[in-house]
């Protein structure tokens, strides 16, 4: 034992003794020099290559760095044994990450390729308009030579997309409303936002189900489309109206497309926008993938019908209107007439212009919802075929959207219900004429005591059928009548495009197969 730390202790003072002599006959530039010739050498003759990342770029941060991060936290969630986690601004997720200096492996396309996250201490601070990180920290890619076109053409493209479509699946969405009387906040931003979190989906939208379908399928194609729209020359953007009475749903509709879609939502507040400029400002500072919805467009500016030349003329002359409807501008006939007013309020060409003008593709991948309690008052230039490309009536309470609303409120299915009393409920609801919001309002008050709750269901409804039937099923007539306006008008408007054709069934079809226009009639819930 002795002999053996003795032999230690000697090897010990030979290799200091070579250190000593190393350092004095060849100084710390040879070394380096050495060193880097070695690394060179080495590089040339090994088979692989290898590619550094930085955290920061210069002064910049390097986008390419956090996209490597977040595309390899999904991989090191699952492989690595220590990993870092972090949580984003308005983000509910948790992100997994290499910890210092830990290393993973990924496959591309069948090739492996090494993962190094390399972190040192910044040794000397040198100038900087911005304090850089104590911590030096990029990522090292280590691949094999013969694999370097692979990763130069394609594998870093796929990282940027992957860790674009992981922010936007770990980022809360956002609801922004713009700021009262188009001021700015503390970023110089007209819109302000809170993080969106309406539960509203399409599993809990009470409507025809087929009708359910053909929504969110045409909602996965626009999503889905960009090489389509790309092809065909068109912006990539789509337009819904959807209009009913109060409590059918718009609201929660435009919540379930935004959930569906995971995109955030702008609530434009046309009352605080004051002119058409101020509009195209607003629109310029949406992001893509977002849906723009204008709340009850009937009564946030003065669309009156095109005819109605003489009234708003005179409000023109008088210029006591804060929101001015222009009718000369929509038929794109003598738009001098009201030009002047135009400068500063808003007119509906600028509307017009705000979905389908130049400025309306400023962004991409965006959706514009309107809502109306009363399509009739709306102009015929605003349903034109190409602005509103599906219209959806949302309609009293159907035998279909009771039977989900059932589901939804007290998890009854059709086998839990007594056939009469599931036959009396299909008779009466149509006659009753009840929104899904009033049906809802009631399967609350009564979810402890869901037989009561259907009882007491079926008596309200037979009293609303028995009030509509002794009214002459006013409010019915009132409500044909508004469908038949808005379809006479949309009908006029269209005789002249001839890229639309009526099918059989009287439904407007656009000569693309994709981008098939429904007149009210078609999308009825
Ligand atoms: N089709 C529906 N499916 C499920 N719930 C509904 C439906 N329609 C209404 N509701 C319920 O009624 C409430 C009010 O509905 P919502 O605000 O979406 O109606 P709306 O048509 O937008 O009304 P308004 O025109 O007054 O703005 C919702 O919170 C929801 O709970």
């Amino acid at each position: 034992m002795k002999e053996m730390w003795s032999s230690i202790a000697s090897v010990m003072g030979v290799i200091a003794f070579c250190q000593t002599l190393l350092h004095t006959v060849f100084p710390p530039e040879l070394r380096f020099a050495f060193l880097k010739l070695f690394s060179r050498i080495f590089l040339s003759v090994s088979s692989y290559c290898y590619f550094d990342i930085t955290e920061i770029d210069g002064v910049n941060t390097n986008e390419l760095y956090n996209a490597v991060q977040l595309y390899l936290s999904s991989s090191a969630s699952i492989s690595g044994s220590r990993l870092s986690l972090t949580r984003a601004l308005n983000s509910s997720a948790i992100t997994f990450g290499l910890s210092n200096n830990d290393v993973i492996v990924d496959t591309y396309n069948g090739v492996p390729l090494l993962w190094e996250h390399v972190v040192s201490q910044r040794h000397s601070q040198s100038f900087s308009w911005r304090p850089l990180p104590e911590e030096k920290r990029g990522f090292t890619l280590r691949i094999r030579k013969k694999d370097k076109p692979l990763v130069l053409d394609s594998y870093l493209d796929y990282i940027i997309e992957t860790a674009a479509d992981i922010r936007r699946k770990n980022q809360d969405r956002l609801l922004y409303t713009n700021s009262r009387g188009g001021s700015l906040d503390g970023r110089g931003h007209p819109w302000e936002s809170v993080p969106f979190k309406h539960p509203s989906t399409f599993d809990t939208l009470a409507m025809d189900p087929d009708k359910k379908d053909e929504i969110m399928n045409d909602l996965r194609d626009f999503s889905s489309g960009q090489s389509f729209y790309q092809k065909t020359g068109r912006a990539w953007k789509r337009g819904y109206l959807l209009y009913g009475p109060p409590g059918t749903g718009k609201s929660s509709m435009i919540a379930a497309m935004a959930n569906f879609l995971r995109y955030d939502i702008y609530d434009l507040e046309l009352t605080e926008v004051h002119t058409n400029s101020e509009l195209r400002k607003l629109l310029m500072k949406t992001s893509s993938k977002s849906i723009i919805v204008i709340e009850d467009i009937d009564c946030s500016i003065n669309l009156t019908n095109r005819n109605n030349n003489a009234a708003a003329k005179s409000k023109t002359s008088s210029q006591k209107t804060k929101h001015l409807y222009d009718p000369a501008d929509m038929g794109g006939v003598g738009s001098g007439l009201m030009e002047e007013a135009s400068n500063n309020t808003i007119t509906l060409s600028g509307l017009l212009n705000f979905t389908d003008g130049l400025w309306s593709c400023c962004g991409s991948e965006r959706i514009f919802v309107f809502t109306t309690n009363h399509i009739e008052k709306l102009d015929p230039a605003l349903l034109r075929s190409g602005r509103m490309d599906m219209h959806i009536f949302m309609s009293y309470c159907s035998f279909q959207s009771l039977k989900i609303l059932l589901k939804n409120y007290l998890d009854y299915d059709e086998d839990d219900v007594a056939r009469p009393v599931w036959e009396e409920l299909e008779r009466v609801v149509v006659k009753a004429r009840m929104t899904p919001a009033d049906v809802s309002e009631h399967l609350i008050k009564h979810r402890r005591d869901k037989a009561k709750a259907v009882r007491e269901l079926i008596d309200v409804m037979r009293l609303k059928a028995e009030r509509n039937n002794a009214a002459g099923e006013g409010n019915g007539a009132m409500e044909e009548e508004q469908e038949k306006r808005a379809l006479d008008a949309e009908e006029d408007d269209d005789s002249g495009d001839e890229s639309l054709h009526q099918d059989e069934n009287g439904l407007l079809i656009h000569d693309n197969p994709r981008m098939e226009i429904h007149n009210q009639k078609k999308i009825k819930m």
